[in-house]
């Protein structure tokens, strides 16, 4: 699903990433762990072809990441605590943003498109909370709106950065509730994350990055 081959990854022509070798197969569930700084989200970023890529091999789904047009295929939850203060929307309205890539010519959502909506807000917990303002919503909830966003567009490898980081710890349970149907499902992750332990059920593997090098890659606790 994505194979990187001595890929590397920057901010406006400078690397942070060098040297990256990776291939993430169809249902892991892989951690990106590492010291703050090291590169994590430069990594899946650029996987995701959000920042500059500076060298090497990027494949998706078996296509050349320049090439690749289903990007839909690849959900992205970013690093963010919240949605948006500034933003009035309702928890569906933002759900149906990560449904635009699927829409038709109109652009506009129909009957199916609103049953995935409400299907994405129930796979997180929210399906009461479609009508709610997401600025009425706490942090974790919030999170778990940018989660169904993603879930939206249908992907089938879904990348999260900290999805965890400043969610307490019942919250951080009801995340990885969230995350356990998303395996059940068959969706790849790939989780950037400082804390493995409330993910540990659900990892098969933990990959290490150190400045700006993948410096581990070893089966997740238990799985050895
Ligand atoms: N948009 C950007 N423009 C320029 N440099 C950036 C940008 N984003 C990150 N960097 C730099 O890339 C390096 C790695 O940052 P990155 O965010 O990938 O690390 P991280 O491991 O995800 O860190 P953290 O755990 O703190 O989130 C840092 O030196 C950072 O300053």
């Amino acid at each position: 699903m994505i194979d990187l081959v001595d890929a590397s990854f920057g901010y406006r022509h400078r690397p942070v990433v060098t040297g990256a070798t990776l291939a993430i197969r169809p249902g892991e569930r892989v951690a990106v762990v590492g010291p703050n700084g090291s590169g994590k989200s430069t990594l899946v970023k650029g996987v995701l072809g959000l920042n500059d890529h500076l060298g090497g091999q990027v494949r998706l789904f078996g296509t050349p990441a320049d090439r690749f047009r289903q990007r839909h295929l690849l959900g992205y939850v970013p690093q963010r605590h919240t949605v948006s203060a500034t933003v009035r929307a309702t928890a569906g309205e933002v759900v149906a943003s990560g449904r635009l890539p699927r829409l038709g010519l109109l652009g506009r959502p129909g009957r199916a498109d609103r049953a995935v909506i409400a299907e994405c807000l129930a796979v997180v917990g929210l399906g009461d909370a479609v009508h709610r303002e997401v600025a009425d919503l706490s942090g974790g909830q919030q999170r778990r709106v940018l989660i169904a966003r993603a879930l939206a567009a249908g992907p089938e490898v879904l990348v999260m950065d900290e999805p965890t980081a400043g969610v307490d710890a019942a919250n951080q349970v009801v995340l990885a509730e969230v995350l356990g149907r998303l395996v059940e499902r068959g969706v790849t992750l790939v989780v950037v994350t400082h804390e493995i332990d409330p993910l540990a059920s659900l990892l098969t593997r933990v990959v290490t990055v150190d400045t700006g090098r993948i410096t581990g890659d070893v089966p997740a606790p238990g799985r050895a």
